[in-house]
């Protein structure tokens, strides 16, 4: 077993990340940190637990330590919860350390020899770690993309036979993605906000990074625009994304692409047997009926129309966050990077 920490284990993410770590077949959850409000307590006694899961009874002793360096020398691996701009120095610091960090935080995203990693997308990119491992590193830090950009790449992977140049998008996202304190009742309740911060050009960024090309020393980005609309919605869990975009072929064909798409991995613990799910109702995808899909990490598809257009929805928290980091370390463990 390797073991394993959650960096931020109180908040939004952090519990996903709990849920899906108490009985890992691989991962022994060992270390749980938070701010110093929570540290030297245990777990059970602090966390307000708010996850639509049972919590894992097992991890209800453990005592919470500080987000530390020290803290987590006895992990093989962390997964960070943590907000972005604790997340930038302390990732940095537990990799140069000798621990590996799949983070779930935008800090390092775009760093150039820093992977930004969808298994069924461009595991090839793992191959940036040898490049950070040049530069002195023990550790490393491989990251998973922003919640909806996540969805928007698992709808395009199965499409990309095809030559298309621009993406056209606009989100509606759930309330979770601000985190538990991020958006009031006040301002979300019979309301949508059309506008989250710095979300679209993540989308814009991201996108071509993870489609893009590894070269054996970078990355090229993906040689198409994206172009995105980014909305607040009242819901709980699940992103929703319509989607416009030329492809040059019939919807026939598009959806036979999404019908064969698979990922290359089978041996992966949290790799749902179908990455992507097509519907053919005129109504679906919706986030309370398909969230869950998959144990949450299935991206739906639907409303597949001319033009192209279609809908994509997937689970913010699972498949766009922790999910997401779990299904990354799954891999780099499966390839021998720990
Ligand atoms: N992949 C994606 O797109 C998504 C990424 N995220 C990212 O994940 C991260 C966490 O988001 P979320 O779970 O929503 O945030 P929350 O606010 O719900 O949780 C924050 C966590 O960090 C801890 N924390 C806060 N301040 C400090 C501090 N000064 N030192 C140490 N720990 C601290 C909190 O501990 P305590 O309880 O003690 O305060 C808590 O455990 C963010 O970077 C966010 O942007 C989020 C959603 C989706
Ligand atoms: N901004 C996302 C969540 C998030 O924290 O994204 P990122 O990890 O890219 O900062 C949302 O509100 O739904």
């Amino acid at each position: 077993m390797i073991n394993v920490g959650v960096l931020g284990a109180t908040g939004a993410v952090g519990q996903r990340f709990v849920q899906l770590l108490a009985d890992h077949p691989w991962f022994n959850l060992h270390t749980l940190t938070a701010s110093e409000r929570s540290a030297g307590k245990k777990y059970g006694s602090i966390v307000n637990w708010r996850l639509d899961a049972p919590f894992p009874d097992s991890i209800g002793e453990t005592v919470v330590t500080p987000t530390t360096v020290e803290s987590v020398k006895d992990c093989d691996l962390v997964f960070s919860a943590l907000p972005a701009e604790i997340a930038t120095p302390l990732e940095a610091g537990i990799a140069e350390a000798g621990v590996a960090v799949c983070s779930n935080a935008r800090s390092h995203r775009m760093d150039p020899d820093v992977p930004l990693v969808v298994p069924e997308v461009n595991p090839d990119h793992l191959g940036l770690i040898d490049l950070q491992r040049d530069r002195g590193r023990d550790g490393f830090i491989v990251t998973n993309p922003n919640c909806s950009t996540i969805v928007l790449v698992m709808a395009l992977a199965p499409l990309r036979s095809f030559a298309f140049t621009d993406v056209r998008v606009a989100t509606m996202q759930a309330i979770s993605g601000g985190g538990f304190s991020g958006v009031s009742a006040m301002d979300i309740y019979d309301n949508v906000i059309p506008y989250i911060g710095s979300e679209e050009e993540k989308m814009e960024t991201e996108t071509r990074k993870i489609m893009g090309r590894f070269t054996g020393s970078e990355i090229e980005d993906a040689p198409f625009g994206v172009s995105a609309s980014c909305h607040r919605v009242p819901v709980i869990d699940g992103h929703t994304l319509a989607v416009w975009m030329d492809v040059g072929a019939p919807v026939s064909e598009v959806k036979k692409a999404y019908a064969n798409f698979k990922s290359p991995f089978s041996n992966l613990p949290l790799q749902p047997a179908k990455p992507v799910e097509i519907f053919d109702q005129p109504d679906r995808p919706q986030p309370r009926l398909d969230r869950n899909r998959g144990r949450g990490m299935t991206v739906s598809v639907g409303r597949i129309r001319e033009g192209l257009r279609f809908i994509a929805l997937g689970h913010n928290t699972i498949r766009g966050a922790a999910g997401a980091s779990v299904l990354n370390a799954e891999l780099i463990y499966s390839k021998k990077y720990l």
